[in-house]
Formats: structure tokens, sequence, C-alpha cells
């Protein structure tokens, strides 16, 4: 049993106990269930720079422990402060360390930005409480999901006014679960099944990508110059956790990286408009 039919297994246990605890018709009553979605798609399509997608990651499967001295609120304002385009927030609590309550306080520090539900979603009710914590985008993994789950869980997404990152690691991957239903295609440089990390992975799919998804490069990211090259290469956005999440202040790094981004792309400095 790899680690990822692990998390799937406890994620559908724990999904039966929070439907029999609140109906998927409480979630609709919730205060943000009406809220306006903070378009992530929109917040990428034109960046002049890569566009940071700041994790809030506490642990991780092949890390252990990462951070658990910090809070959510506190780091995730500072991120935005520090120029994250997004927020995304783990909400897996088993294997990353995440919760609820982290997402509803780093949403509650930032109202404007768009905020990603990290999680692994295999049920529609999921997306329903994704809505209710205030979530504006979702994440469906291909490696977990038959194509016509990914077509039913994204179509449900967009009911409720969610944005939908489709997660691939490989063309098989790819090629079976693009569909018309989601927004951006996240190429993921880890290996669920090893958990080694190659950026060959975001550069390999980048030409098997139509041209009207929004693309994201996802994990293993840090050196400036690289994120840089996959930005040239047709990537808007970098989903960044661990790089960020094991120093001391997560913000202070995603600034440091920010200031780089900037300077490389305007080795000069005349300002950006
Ligand atoms: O991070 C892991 O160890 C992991 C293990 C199993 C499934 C998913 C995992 N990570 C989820 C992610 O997608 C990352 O948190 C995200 O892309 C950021 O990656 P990184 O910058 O390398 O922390």
């Amino acid at each position: 049993m790899t680690i990822l039919d692990k998390i799937i297994a406890q994620k559908r246990l724990e999904i039966a106990a929070a439907k029999s605890e609140k109906k998927q018709s409480a979630l609709e009553k919730e205060p943000f269930f009406l809220r306006k979605t903070n378009s992530l798609v929109s917040a990428l399509q034109h960046t002049e720079i890569p566009g940071i997608i700041a994790e809030f990651k506490r642990q991780s499967p092949s890390k252990g422990i990462i951070n658990d001295q910090v809070t959510a609120e506190f780091v995730t304002a500072g991120y935005k402060e520090a120029g994250a385009k997004a927020l995304s927030v783990l909400t897996d609590s088993m294997f990353f360390g995440g919760s609820f309550d982290d997402f509803q306080r780093a949403r509650a520090a930032n109202p404007e930005i768009p905020m990603l539900r990290k999680d692994f979603m295999v049920d529609p009710y999921q997306l329903f409480e994704a809505k209710a914590l205030g979530a504006d985008v979702i994440l469906l993994i291909a490696a977990c999901l038959s194509p016509t789950e990914v077509q039913s869980l994204a179509q449900t997404a967009h009911q409720l006014g969610l944005e939908v990152l489709l997660e691939v690691h490989n063309l098989e991957e790819l090629n079976q679960s693009l569909c018309d239903s989601i927004d951006m295609v996240g190429v993921n440089n880890r290996n669920l099944k090893t958990f080694t990390t190659s950026l060959d992975t975001s550069l390999e799919l980048i030409e098997h990508i139509p041209e009207k998804f929004v693309k994201i490069s996802e994990s293993g990211l840090q050196d400036p110059i690289t994120i840089f090259q996959l930005f040239q290469q047709g990537y808007k956005g970098f989903l960044i956790g661990e790089t960020f999440m094991k120093t001391a202040d997560p913000a202070a790094a995603l600034r440091t990286l920010q200031d780089q981004l900037h300077t490389i792309a305007n080795p000069l400095n005349t300002p950006i408009v």
C-alpha cells in the first residue's frame, strides 16, 4: 500500500464521519457559502513575474515536521504582504498537520486573496466543505481519481463557484484526466510514490498542456533562476511550501524570493506597470 493509498483510505473514513456529524444541507447554510470567489485564474493569467502560491504546511509524509512554531494567520498574512498571488492551506490533519481551523484563520486574515484548500478530494461533500470554509480553489489529484471522477467533481466545484486545479505528474495522467471542466493544470514535480522531486517533470509536460489552461508548477521549487526559466516556458504559477516553511520566518523567505524574481525580470530596475 502506497502512502497515497493510505491517505485516501483515511480520507474516506474522515468523510464518512463528517457526513454523519454535519449534513451537506447544513454546510450550504454557512456564512461563506454565498461568498464570491477570488479568482486564481485571473490573478495568474496576466502576471508579469512568476506568481507564487505560498503554502502553509506544518508537516508532510516526505519530510515529517517542517515547522510547528508558527500560526496560519501570521504566516499567511505575511505571505500576502510579501507579494504572494495566492495562498494554499493544508486541511489534512493526519498526514500534514493541517486543519479546518488553520484554513479559517488564514481566510479571516486574508479576505481578498485567492485561497486553495489543499487536501485530497475524493467526494463531492468535500467541495461543499471547501466552499463553507471560504476556499476559492480546490485541487483534484489525477493519481487519486478516475477521469470520470475528475470530470464530475470539477463540474460540481464549478456549480459551487470554485475554481479547479487538476494535478498531474506524468503524460498518462494528463492525457487521461484533462477535461474542459478544469481551469488550471498543476504539474507536481514530486513523485507521490517515491517522494523524489525533479523539475524535469515540469519541463517535459509543458508542451503537452493545451494553451487555454493556466499552468502551475508544484513542489520542490526554491531556486529563483529555475523558477524564472519555468515561467518563460509557460508556467504562470508556482506552488511552494517547504522552502518557505522550513525557515523561522516563512514570509521573509518569500519576500527574498520575490525580490530575486523582480531583479531577474527587470535587472535595470525600471518600474513594472
Ligand atoms: O509533500 C509531501 O510529502 C506529499 C506527500 C504525499 C502527497 C502530497 C505531498 N505534498 C503535497 C504537495 O503538493 C506540496 O505540499 C506542494 O506542492 C508544495 O510542495 P513543496 O514546495 O515541495 O513543499
